[in-house]
């Protein structure tokens, strides 16, 4: 028996850090949405008792590294599952990005399990043993937009943004976010503004959402590598009307209202770097599977 799922990449269209916990994560507020770009995920049952990955991007590891594999062995331990599966990973999104993939293969495994082992849970349990693989894992779970809290495990969901255009940047570097958090000076953050980000949303107002983007970890990831910066400055010089790295980085978005501002900036875009897509946000819960 074999199952397909789709994992989204998501982008956050704001990163505020409040402060560093005793644990040494950081406390966050984030909006985050899917966006189209997805990786897709077979899943299909082995007779033996084991987990498999099959994964032909040399940047994704086929072992217990890979978080699609934890996903797997914690359903397992948890439920005392018997049976085994294996997994291919067909590799869509860009590895060490800021645009969760990896995160994304783990929660799509804990979807598409709950269904090919029969295991009965709801979106919020596997949400709640996302949270056990990594921060971004119960997002990915829902995908949709939503308000992240915590350490990014705690979702609230919101509407769909107004409907716009996503054109993604990748330089060909990739970004530990743990370095890129250790990194922050949690004294120095010019916050930006959630509330009005949140009020742009449920309004649908475009140009409000726009003018509110922000990432408190941009600069960190802007000061260690020049090519973010410059993404970002020929993004805006194509005519993007909001420009923001997502996540760690280094990926950077920029968002647009019409087609022909969209194909502008991604064609620019394509004489500067390899990795460029242009997609639309997912924006709601319920296209996933
Ligand atoms: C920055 C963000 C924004 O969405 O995404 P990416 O850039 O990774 O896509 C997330 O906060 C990343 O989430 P995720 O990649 O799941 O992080 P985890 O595996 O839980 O943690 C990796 C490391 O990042 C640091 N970390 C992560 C989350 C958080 N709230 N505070 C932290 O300080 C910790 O050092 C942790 O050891
Ligand atoms: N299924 C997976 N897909 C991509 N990377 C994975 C996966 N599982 C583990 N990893 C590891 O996680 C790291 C972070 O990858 P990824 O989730 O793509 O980026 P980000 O945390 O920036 O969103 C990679 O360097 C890779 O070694």
């Amino acid at each position: 028996m074999k199952l397909l799922v789709k994992a989204p990449a998501k982008i956050n269209l704001s990163l505020d850090v409040l402060n560093k916990r005793p644990d040494g994560y950081h406390e966050v507020e984030m909006i985050m949405t899917t966006i189209d770009l997805a990786d897709r995920i077979e899943l299909s049952l082995e007779e033996n008792d084991i987990i498999k990955i099959i994964s032909l991007n040399r940047f994704v590891p086929d072992d217990q590294r890979n978080l699609a594999y934890q996903a797997a062995k914690l359903l397992k331990d948890k439920f005392h599952v018997q049976k085994g599966v294996s997994i291919k990973i067909e590799k869509n999104i860009p590895v060490a990005a800021g645009l969760a993939g990896g995160s994304s293969d783990a929660a799509a495994v804990l979807r598409g399990l709950n269904k090919l082992w029969d295991l009965g849970l709801n979106l919020d349990q596997l949400a709640e043993i996302g949270a056990e693989i990594g921060s971004d894992v119960s997002f990915c779970v829902y995908g949709g937009t939503a308000l992240a809290t915590g350490r990014g495990e705690m979702i609230k969901e919101l509407p769909a943004p107004p409907i716009c255009w996503v054109v993604l940047a990748k330089p060909f570097i990739g970004v530990s976010t743990a370095d890129i958090y250790k990194r922050l000076d949690v004294s120095k953050i010019n916050h930006p503004n959630t509330k009005s980000m949140i009020d742009s949303i449920f309004h649908g107002d475009y140009d409000q959402m726009c003018e509110n983007v922000g990432n408190v970890l941009e600069d960190v990831t802007l000061n260690l590598y020049e090519e973010v910066a410059q993404i970002k400055d020929q993004m805006s010089k194509f005519g993007a009307d909001a420009v923001l790295m997502s996540g760690s980085g280094p990926t950077v978005f920029g968002l647009m209202h019409h087609d022909s501002r969209m194909h502008r900036v991604y064609n620019g875009l394509r004489g500067f770097c390899d990795q460029v897509f242009a997609v639309r946000i997912i924006g709601n819960r319920h296209s996933l599977d």
